[in-house]
């Protein structure tokens, strides 16, 4: 691989984004024998072998705020929200949590069944398999589990969840375990590492580093070229055909530039019109997620102490999904208990039950605040907006289930609640969970996959943007519906399905 200091100006695939989707489809495009440029925004960091990656982006019992974009806005109460996403290469997958899941097969299946054929869970289960095997996932054995995850689980199991060795499984339905981690020598294993490494001495493989993608050029439909600003440097690069891998909010933002996305919008910013696709940038849902937080005990801290002895102590390690009444599925909850040092709580630990909401019904937007580049969108999930009120109605009982069934069991772990009170009505609780919510991290479907007959529409199910030739998405943006799972594995899922694609027609 080249990390080089000019770009070229001409190249057969450019890879915007060298995130967590981007690292994949880059490597098995290059291993298919593609010419192949990432231009990522944010460092590389080289091989992990090189030793040369910040000891934060590498430990993976700690989330890392290091490498963030900035987006912020507001949740549905107007409390301020930060929107965290990674600017390095790996993406959110070098400061991530970890936690690997598959979410349920029925999810994948709707997919198929909307018009993305060979999106179905069977098509999919071997791309998961491939997907764990590069990430190098392994499972907690039982004296790995430290002691206030293992209260957690004792405590849903005590509540009549079973408890389950492998959560890993796309036909589950409510359970509680550890899921499997992408985590080695306690070293968080991103995409770059997983993926990347093993293509990065191919003379056919380049990576721009600090390289910000404005938009991209066509000609007569078709892609042309990318314009990109790297060390105060604007250059443009002739592709032959690109893959846009820049997240739920980064690649909405490029199309957007670009001129592909709602005719009204984009000549409200002056923008001239390449294509009309109103489902550019619609579509945003996230997992929203309320926190019960407390301060801990005497009893917590000594028993964390004795765990880690001093070494490493996972924080976060489990999971419980759960079902709501008006859940679409088997479970539509997960419930993920973590805890972090805390040096204003007397025993020097905060402990935190957030319940999230795995399939919201409301969807937002990401919008250009401006045409200039470097100024953010703006994002806004429009969070519990949905006119059924389903996604309260949902929470509401993941926090009563919580209430009744855990914390009287954890609380020689919990201690004094730290959050305000939550009402026992639903009125009131409907109104806490407004005020008091923030999200899971997990942005989607501003790029959606469906039916290319379908005006919201934005990628058919090989990921090509309807409308202009030679431009695919590949990232978390184009999931149509989040699966409920956290989404970093299907992602790499979405870019390992549209690299089959494209491997397939490569001669
Ligand atoms: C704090 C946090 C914790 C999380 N924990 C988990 C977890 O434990 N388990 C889980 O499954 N999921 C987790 N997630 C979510 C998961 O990591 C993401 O959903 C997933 O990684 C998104 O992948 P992506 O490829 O779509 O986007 P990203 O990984 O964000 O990649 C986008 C890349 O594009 C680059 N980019 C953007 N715009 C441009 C541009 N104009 N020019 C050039 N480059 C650009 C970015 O710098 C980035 O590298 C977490 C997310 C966060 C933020």
């Amino acid at each position: 691989m080249n990390s080089v200091r000019s770009l070229p100006e001409q190249t057969d695939t450019v890879v915007i984004g060298g995130g967590t989707a981007g690292c994949v489809i880059a490597a098995r495009l290059a291993a298919a024998g593609r010419t192949v440029l990432v231009l990522e925004a944010g460092p590389d960091y080289g091989p992990l072998a090189d030793g040369d990656w910040p000891a934060e982006l590498l430990d993976a019992a700690e989330l890392p705020t290091t490498h963030d974009w900035g987006y912020e806005g507001t949740g549905a109460a107007g409390q301020p929200l930060a929107y965290d996403r990674a600017r390095v290469i790996g993406g959110c997958s070098a400061h991530n949590g970890c936690s690997q899941s598959v979410g349920w097969a029925g999810d994948y299946d709707a997919w198929a069944a909307a018009g993305c054929p060979g999106w179905g869970a069977a098509d999919l289960a071997p791309l998961f398999t491939a997907a764990a095997e590069q990430l190098r996932f392994r499972r907690y054995t039982q004296e790995e589990i430290q002691p206030f995850q293992r209260e957690f689980i004792r405590a849903c199991r005590q509540s009549g969840i079973p408890a389950l060795d492998d959560l890993d499984d796309l036909g589950a339905s409510q359970s509680v375990g550890c899921a499997p981690v992408n985590v080695r020598d306690l070293t968080r294993i991103n995409t770059a590492f997983g993926y990347l490494d093993a293509q990065r001495a191919r003379p056919n493989l380049t990576v721009a580093a600090d390289a910000l993608v404005d938009r991209i050029h066509f000609r007569e439909g078709a892609v042309e070229a990318v314009t990109v600003t790297r060390h105060g440097l604007t250059s443009r690069v002739g592709a032959r055909d690109v893959v846009l891998a820049a997240g739920a909010y980064g690649s909405p933002e490029v199309l957007l530039r670009s001129g592909i996305g709602p005719a009204a919008h984009l000549e409200d910013l002056g923008i001239a019109l390449v294509s009309d696709r109103p489902g550019v940038g619609a579509n945003l849902h996230d997992h929203p997620a309320v926190l019960l937080e407390f301060a801990g005990t005497a009893e917590l801290q000594r028993d964390l102490a004795e765990f880690s002895g001093g070494d490493w102590l996972p924080q976060e390690q489990s999971v419980v999904k759960l079902r709501s009444p008006v859940s679409d599925g088997p479970y539509d909850l997960h419930v993920y208990p973590w805890v972090e040092p805390d040096p204003a709580q007397e025993y020097g630990w905060r402990c935190i039950l957030p319940v999230s909401q795995l399939r919201p019904r409301s969807r937002g937007t990401v919008r250009l605040a401006s045409r200039a580049l470097g100024v953010r969108a703006i994002v806004d999930p429009r969070f519990f907006s949905d006119a059924a009120g389903a996604d309260l109605e949902s929470v509401r009982h993941g926090l009563r289930w919580t209430a009744e069934n855990v914390l009287p069991r954890m609380d020689r772990h919990l201690g004094t609640p730290l959050h305000k009170p939550v009402p026992p009505d639903d009125e009131g609780m409907d109104d806490w969970i407004r005020r008091h919510h923030s999200h899971y991290w997990h942005p989607a479907g501003t790029c959606a996959m469906g039916d290319p007959a379908d005006p919201t529409t934005v990628v058919d199910h090989q990921g090509r943007v309807v409308g202009v030739t030679g431009l695919r998405i590949a990232d978390a943006s184009v999931f149509p519906d989040i699966p409920r799972a956290t989404p970093a594995l299907p992602t790499v899922v979405v870019a390992e399905r549209i690299a089959a694609f494209m491997t397939a027609t490569t001669t």
